[in-house]
């Protein structure tokens, strides 16, 4: 099989857990829950997606024949003085439509920790290294544990009892960013402080003016 990638780039991860960390972010092109395209917006499953993952034509974006293709355009972008904390994180679009064991392994070969960002619809292959999971209101959720959860508030619909009871090491409350992201800020910030086993998630990459 071939990879579709709209774009390859090295930056901070700016979400969750590893928020600060230096790692090679990979977008796979493609959603199962929306098109990508503004005109289908308002009747997709996931109508607040802040990113652009149709094509191939991002940053280092292209189409991969083989997962030692894909691996080696990853590793160039880490420095190469310091092989110890390579790390990775595939997300898109949705990541599990594409990302395969060979894939894993072969970035394992080369020396990466891999992270997924994930909508929890599709199941995961093994030796994925960190899970992140965000569910989609009117998605089916199938991914019931992993590493963290991090839920875009508000959704309509939603009921974050049935989320806190769910295997994962980390909560985390991401305001849904938008015409709304004060407000949305602010309903986080006192979920939060009203139940404390969650955490803010902050998507500092915005506010850094970073990729
Ligand atoms: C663009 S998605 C790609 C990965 C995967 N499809 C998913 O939804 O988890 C990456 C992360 O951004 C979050 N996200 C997308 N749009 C957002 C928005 N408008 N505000 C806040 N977070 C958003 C998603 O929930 C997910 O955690
Ligand atoms: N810096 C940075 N951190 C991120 N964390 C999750 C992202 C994503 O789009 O999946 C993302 C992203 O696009 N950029
Ligand atoms: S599931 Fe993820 S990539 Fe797909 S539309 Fe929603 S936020 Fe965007
Ligand atoms: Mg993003």
């Amino acid at each position: 099989m071939s990879y579709s990638i709209k774009e390859i780039f090295y930056t901070l991860q700016g979400e969750g857990t590893h928020a600060g960390r230096p790692a090679v972010f990979c977008r796979f092109a493609g959603c199962n829950l929306w098109t990508g395209r503004e005109e289908d917006r308002s009747s997709a499953v996931c109508q607040f997606c802040d990113t652009d993952f149709v094509g191939t034509d991002g940053d280092g974006g292209g189409k991969f024949k083989t997962p030692q293709a894909v691996a080696a355009r990853i590793n160039a972008l880490w420095p190469e003085t310091h092989e110890a904390s390579k790390f990775v994180v595939f997300t898109g679009g949705e990541p599990l439509l594409q990302l395969d064991e060979a894939l894993i392994d072969a970035m394992h070969d080369v020396g990466f920790e891999i992270a997924i960002e994930t909508n929890g619809t599709i199941e995961v292959p093994t030796g994925v290294d960190w899970i992140c999971v965000s569910p989609k209101m009117g998605s089916q959720l199938i991914v019931l544990k992993g590493d963290e959860l991090k839920v875009v508030i508000p959704q309509l619909g939603q009921d974050l009892k049935v989320y806190e009871a769910l295997d994962f090491t980390h909560h985390y409350l991401q305001a849904m960013d938008g015409p709304l992201l004060q407000d949305n800020l602010h309903k986080a910030i006192d979920y939060c402080k009203a139940h404390p086993k969650w955490k803010l998630s902050l998507q500092t990459h915005k506010l850094l003016q970073i990729p």
